[in-house]
């Protein structure tokens, strides 16, 4: 090993009781450490940089510092409207988080967002906040008398003083309708206040622990889901022989609580009636005459009659007539051998082809449906 490496810190940014707990690890070995706090930040990021810059990674603090650079050619400038009433929220005159004012900073596209941030509602959400930090609101007496009551009123104590988004602008707090995964409800947004209706979709297939998260965040919850389809995925064979792959959907589902939607849109009546034999007892049934004799209509192109001529079985496959409507091609024959590679992968090139050559079909057909 390098003698650099050897004398290398490790710096982390802890919660106290990380903190604790590696004290008492470290008092326990007797080994060396210091505290390193820093005050605007609540934890130790400027070691956390300086490490981190020596191995070429760019950290939270680097872009940060970027972001500093960026502040002093205003980038972050918002323009105040002294006229106008300032937000207690987000500190400007207007509101900029409210849609109307959104350009005021929304477009700003210099400053080219951190690798973890890429996707687009993230990157303008850290924008937005980032810009906050630069105008020094997180030390505002108001914003910090609003985080004490925020913290007040949530009931479940997350670990709010690490989290600088436990403000949320009246603009966000107050939209109606919200949408999030089950693990993203411990977002401040659904912490500081509740909703009429909670609803969750895919039900059948979440865990337990995760499905009940949202539901605290509802006066009133409905459960959308299939108990026919998959339900939620255990790999621990123990764990699922233990129940833990039974949803909060199935618990709860019952005759008096449960009311079962048998219309469908989505199959012409020939692919229902797979379903219905094979999962659903007969019991599904088409929406409209119009989805129950639902056919795809082709329209042969110059470029598909060639491909007919070459390989008949596609003609074959897509003639307009009901009864064709659900086809199982049986590659046994052809052969179309499965093959295992080094890293388990399970891989079929013939009937991967088979399936390029009929989507290859399907787009040279001069059809609209
Ligand atoms: N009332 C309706 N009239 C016409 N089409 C509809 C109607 N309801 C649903 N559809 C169509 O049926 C299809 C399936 O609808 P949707 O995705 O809402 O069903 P779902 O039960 O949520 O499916 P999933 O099993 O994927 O959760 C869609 O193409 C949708 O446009």
């Amino acid at each position: 090993m390098e003698e650099s490496e050897i004398h290398q810190k490790i710096v982390l940014n802890l919660s106290e009781v990380q903190i604790e707990t590696i004290r008492n690890l470290f008092g326990f070995y007797n080994w060396d450490f210091d505290d390193q706090l820093d005050q605007n930040f609540g934890g130790n990021l400027q070691n956390v940089g300086k490490v981190t810059e020596e191995k070429g990674v760019q950290t939270d603090y680097q872009t940060l510092q970027d972001e500093s650079r960026e502040v002093q050619n205003n980038v972050f400038f918002v323009e105040q409207i002294e006229e106008e009433e300032e937000c207690r929220y987000c500190l400007c005159r207007p509101c900029i988080t409210d849609e109307r004012n959104r350009q005021m900073w929304w477009e700003t596209t210099s400053v080219p967002p951190h690798s973890r941030n890429r996707f687009f509602r993230k990157d303008k959400f850290k924008r937005f906040w980032t810009m906050l930090l630069h105008r020094g609101a997180w030390s505002d007496e108001r914003y910090l008398a609003a985080k004490s009551e925020a913290m007040r009123l949530d009931g479940r104590q997350t670990s709010y003083e690490l989290h600088r988004r436990d403000i949320m602008p009246k603009c966000v707090l107050s939209l109606k309708i919200v949408a999030t995964t089950s693990l993203g409800t411990n977002h401040p947004l659904f912490t500081q206040r509740k909703f009429d209706i909670c609803i969750v979709d895919e039900a059948s297939q979440v865990l337990q622990p995760a499905c009940l998260g949202p539901l605290f965040s509802a006066h009133k919850f409905v459960l959308v889901g299939d108990p026919k389809q998959l339900p939620p995925v255990v790999q621990c064979k123990e764990a699922r022989n233990l129940g833990m792959d039974e949803s909060l959907f199935s618990r709860l589902d019952d005759s008096g609580a449960t009311y079962e939607l048998n219309l469908q849109y989505r199959m012409n009546s020939e692919i229902m009636s797979l379903s219905n034999k094979l999962v659903y007892n007969g019991a599904l049934q088409c929406g409209s005459d119009k989805v129950a004799n639902g056919q795809l209509h082709l329209s042969p192109s110059d470029q598909t009659e060639k491909i007919y001529k070459d390989k008949p079985w596609i003609k074959d496959l897509f003639i307009s007539e009901p009864y064709k409507a659900a086809i199982l091609l049986d590659t046994d024959k052809v052969p179309a051998p499965e093959e295992r590679e080094p890293s388990g992968l399970i891989k079929n090139v013939t009937e991967a082809k088979i399936v390029y050559h009929l989507v290859q079909t399907l787009i040279k057909n001069e059809t609209n449906d």
